[in-house]
C-alpha cells in the first residue's frame, strides 16, 4: 500500500495526499494549488468548459442554420423576415402533419421534431410548448401519440440512424454506407399503378405496351391510408424536402416521407439538395411520396395482384409505395411525374445521361438499363451534367437529379476510376457483398443480386458541371447492348433512323447468366424508358425530332454489347473501344469519316476510327460463321419489325411525311 502517494489525482497538489483511515490516499478536490515541482501527471491542457458530462456532450454539437420551410402565403413577403424561429418550427410541423394526415380523420398526427431516442426531445404536453403540432380533435389512439420527424438530416446523422436501427447497415472500407434493399433488388414495373380519372383517361397512354396500369381513386386512397397509418404508427419518420430539375424556371419541390434512413439518404443523394435559405422558403411541396415499403399492400384490396404496389395519383400529386424497399422506385417514380409535367410545358423529359466538352458541345446518351448511360457519361475528359434523367427545353439541357445511380457489378478502379472514387462517405451502396472484417467490397460478388448499385451526390464526380445545365445538344447517342452481336459498334443515323430506334428502344439482355449459355432476350422499351413515360411514345418522339432538327443534332447508334458472335460465343465490346468511339463522336472526327452502308438495317458505318481495330467496325468480319451471322441479323430485324407494328398506325408530328420516313427507316429485308 502506498503510504506516500507519488502521484496526484486530477488537479492534485504536490504534497503527498493525506492518507485516509483505510490507508488509501485521500482524493484532493482542491485544484487551485500549483504543483511545486512543475510536474503535473494529469493532462496539462486547459480543462473543458463543462461542469458535468451532460454539459460536455451538449458542447459537442454546434447549432445549425435553421431548416424550416415557410408557408406559401408568406413567401416573398417581407413579413417572413420577422417570423421567429419558434414560429417557423411550428409552420414546418404543421406542413408535415398535413402531409401525414389521414383522410378519414380530419387532422394530421401530432408531430415533433427529433429522434425519439433522445429524451430531451420528447415533447412536454402543454400549450406553451411550440415544437410540436397538435390536432384539435382526438378520435383514436393514434392521435394520442407523437410521430417524431427526422427532417432533412445530414448524411452523418442518417448513417447513425441506419447503423443503429437498420439491420444490414455497415460502413465499408471506403466510408460508404452498405445496405440491403430487402426482398426486392430491382424495380417492380408490373406493380406500378396510375389513377385513371377523367383527365388522365384522356391524357395518358393506356393499354397494350403502356407502363400505366390503371387503378381508381378510391383504391388509391385505401393504399394511401394504409401507408400513412403505417408511417404514423412508427416512432419516427424521415422527411426530405428537396428539388427536381436544375433549370430554375421549371424546378419542382418534392417531399419524401419514409421509414428508413437508407431511403432518406438515397433521396438526399438523388434529388437536388436545397441550401438552408432555400429550405426556409420551401413552402408546400409540389409532389409527395409516402414510402411505406416495409409494409405490404393488402391483396384483398381491389386491383392488387401482389403484396407490392407503387401508386401514382397525378391529381393529388402523390405517390404511395407499399411492399418494396428498393430505393430506385422513388427516383424512377418521380421521373414518371416529370414525364407528365414537363411535356405540358413543351419540355422533353429523357431517360438519358448527358455530358459536355470543354468547348460546350453537349451529348445525350439514351439507353435502357445497363447499356452504359452512367458509365459513358462519366468521362474524365468531359463535364458531367447527369447520368440518367434530363429535360430538354428551349433553354437547353438540365439534369432532373442531384446525384447518380451507378451499377457496380464488376466495377473496376482501372476502367471506371471516377465512379470507383465516388464510393466514399455519403454514398449508399445497395446489396453489395463485403469482407466481414476489412469491410472491403467485392464488386464481383452477385450473392445478393446482380443489380448492385451506388448512389452518390453528383459533386462526388470531380468534373461535375454544377449547376447541372448545358446548351443545346450536338450529338444524340442511342446505346444498345446487343447480346446477338449483330449491330455494328457504331452507326451514324439519319433523323428518321434516330426516331425509329428511339421509338423502338432496343437492347438485349441475357437471362440467367450463371447457368451456361442462354439465348439473348431482345427487349424493346419505347423511348428507351417505357417504364417511365406517361404519354404515348409518339408524343416524346415528335418532340425529339423537332428539337434535333431545330438544333442540328446528329444521331448515333452505339452497340455496347457483343462482338465476334452472340452471347456465349463472342465477347462484350471492350469498354476502352467504346470510349474511343464516343471520343470520335464528341470531337467531330467521326462525322468526317468514310462510311459504308450495311444491309438489312441500312446503317452508315465508319471504316476507320482512331484506337479501334477497323475489322470490328463491321460485325460480319468478327463472326467465324458468316451464315450464322446473316441468320441472326435477320432474326433481330424480324423482332424489330414485329415490335414496331403497333406504332405504324400513329402519326408523328404535324405532317404525315415524317411518319412515312420513320417507317421506311427500319430494317429492310
Ligand atoms: N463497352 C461497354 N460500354 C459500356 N458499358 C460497358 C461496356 N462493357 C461493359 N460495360 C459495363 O456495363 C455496365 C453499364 O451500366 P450503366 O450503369 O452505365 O447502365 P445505365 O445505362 O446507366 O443503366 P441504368 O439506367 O439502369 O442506370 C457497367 O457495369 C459497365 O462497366
Ligand atoms: O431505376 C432503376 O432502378 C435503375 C435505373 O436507372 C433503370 O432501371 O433505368
Ligand atoms: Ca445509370
Ligand atoms: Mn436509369
Amino acid at each position: 500500500m502506498a503510504e506516500t502517494g507519488e502521484f496526484s489525482f486530477a488537479n492534485g497538489g504536490s504534497k503527498a495526499p493525506p492518507v485516509a483511515q483505510n490507508g488509501l490516499p485521500r482524493i484532493q478536490t482542491n485544484g487551485k494549488k500549483k504543483p511545486a515541482n512543475g510536474i503535473c501527471h494529469d493532462d496539462s491542457a486547459s480543462p473543458v468548459k463543462a461542469q458535468t458530462i451532460d454539459e460536455l456532450h451538449s458542447l459537442q454539437k454546434k447549432r445549425s442554420a435553421p431548416t424550416t420551410p415557410i408557408k406559401d402565403g408568406l413567401q416573398g413577403n417581407a413579413a417572413f423576415a420577422t417570423i421567429s424561429e419558434e414560429e417557423r418550427h411550428k409552420l414546418q410541423l404543421q406542413s408535415i402533419s398535413a402531409s401525414l394526415a389521414s383522410l378519414t380523420r380530419e387532422t394530421g398526427p401530432k408531430v415533433v421534431k427529433g429522434d425519439p431516442a433522445r429524451k430531451a426531445e420528447t415533447p412536454k404536453v402543454g400549450p406553451e410548448h411550440h415544437h410540436y403540432f397538435t390536432p384539435t380533435i382526438s378520435v383514436s389512439d393514434s392521435s394520442l401519440k407523437f410521430t417524431h420527424v427526422l427532417y432533412n438530416l445530414s448524411p452523418a446523422e442518417l448513417y447513425e440512424q441506419a447503423i443503429k436501427y437498420e439491420k444490414g447497415s455497415f460502413i465499408t472500407s471506403t466510408g460508404a454506407l452498405a445496405t440491403l434493399s430487402g426482398a426486392k433488388t430491382g424495380r417492380s414495373p408490373r406493380d406500378k399503378r396510375v389513377v385513371k380519372d377523367e383527365t388522365t383517361a384522356q391524357e395518358l397512354w393506356w393499354g397494350k405496351g403502356s407502363p400505366n396500369i390503371e387503378m381508381d381513386e378510391q383504391t388509391f386512397l385505401v393504399n394511401r391510408e394504409r401507408a400513412v397509418d403505417y408511417l404514423n404508427s412508427l416512432d419516427k419518420v424521415f422527411v426530405n424536402d428537396q428539388f427536381l430539375n436544375w433549370d430554375p424556371e421549371h424546378q419542382i419541390k418534392v417531399r419524401i416521407v419514409s421509414a428508413r434512413a437508407y431511403h432518406s439518404l438515397f433521396m438526399h443523394n438523388m434529388c437536388i439538395r436545397p441550401t438552408p435559405e432555400e429550405l426556409e422558403n420551401f413552402g408546400t411541396p409540389d409532389f409527395t411520396i409516402y414510402n411505406a415499403g416495409q409494409f405490404p399492400c393488402n391483396r384483398y384490396t381491389h386491383y392488387m395482384t401482389s403484396s407490392t404496389s407503387i401508386d401514382l395519383n397525378l391529381a393529388r400529386r402523390e405517390m404511395v409505395i407499399l411492399g418494396t424497399q428498393y430505393a430506385g422506385e422513388m427516383k424512377k417514380g418521380l421521373f414518371g411525374v416529370m414525364h407528365y409535367l414537363m411535356p405540358k410545358r413543351q419540355i422533353l423529359s429523357l431517360h438519358s445521361g448527358c455530358n459536355m466538352g470543354k468547348d460546350g458541345d453537349v451529348a445525350l446518351f439514351f439507353g435502357l438499363s445497363g447499356t452504359g448511360k452512367t458509365t459513358l457519361s462519366t468521362d474524365h475528359n468531359r463535364l458531367l451534367i447527369g447520368d440518367d434523367e434530363h429535360c430538354w427545353s428551349e433553354n437547353g439541357i438540365s439534369n432532373i437529379e442531384g446525384g447518380c445511380y451507378a451499377k457496380c457489378i464488376d466495377l473496376s478502379r482501372d476502367k471506371e476510376p471516377d465512379i470507383w472514387n465516388a464510393i466514399k462517405f455519403g454514398t449508399v451502396l445497395e446489396n453489395v457483398v463485403f469482407d466481414e472484417h476489412t469491410r472491403e467490397v467485392d464488386y464481383s460478388d452477385k450473392s445478393v443480386t446482380e443489380n448492385t448499385r451506388a448512389s452518390y451526390p453528383i459533386e462526388y464526380i470531380p468534373n461535375a458541371k454544377i449547376p447541372c445545365v448545358g446548351p443545346q445538344p450536338k450529338n444524340v447517342i442511342l446505346l444498345a447492348c446487343d447480346a446477338f452481336g449483330v449491330l455494328p459498334p457504331v452507326s451514324k443515323l439519319t433523323l428518321p433512323q434516330t426516331m425509329y430506334h428511339f421509338i423502338s428502344g432496343y437492347t438485349a439482355l441475357v437471362a440467367g447468366t450463371e447457368e451456361g449459355v442462354k439465348e439473348p432476350q431482345a427487349t424493346f422499351s419505347a423511348c428507351f424508358g417505357a417504364a417511365f413515360i406517361m404519354l404515348h411514345p409518339t408524343k416524346y418522339a415528335a418532340m425529339l425530332a423537332d428539337k434535333m432538327q431545330k438544333h442540328g443534332a446528329t444521331g448515333w447508334l452505339v452497340n455496347t454489347g457483343w462482338s465476334g458472335g452472340r452471347y456465349g460465343v463472342g465477347n462484350r465490346i471492350k469498354l476502352s473501344y467504346t470510349r474511343k468511339i464516343i471520343d470520335a463522336i464528341h470531337s467531330g472526327s467521326l462525322l468526317k469519316a468514310n462510311y459504308k452502308k450495311t444491309e438489312v438495317f441500312g446503317f452508315e458505318i465508319p471504316t476507320e476510327i482512331e484506337g479501334v481495330p477497323s475489322e470490328i467496325l463491321d460485325p460480319i468480319n468478327t463472326w467465324a460463321n458468316k451464315a450464322d451471322y446473316s441468320e441472326t441479323l435477320l432474326k433481330l430485324a424480324g423482332l424489330f419489325k414485329n415490335n414496331f407494328e403497333v406504332f405504324a398506325s400513329y402519326k408523328i408530328g404535324d405532317d404525315g411525311k415524317l411518319t412515312d420516313e420513320i417507317l421506311a427507316a427500319g430494317p429492310n429485308f
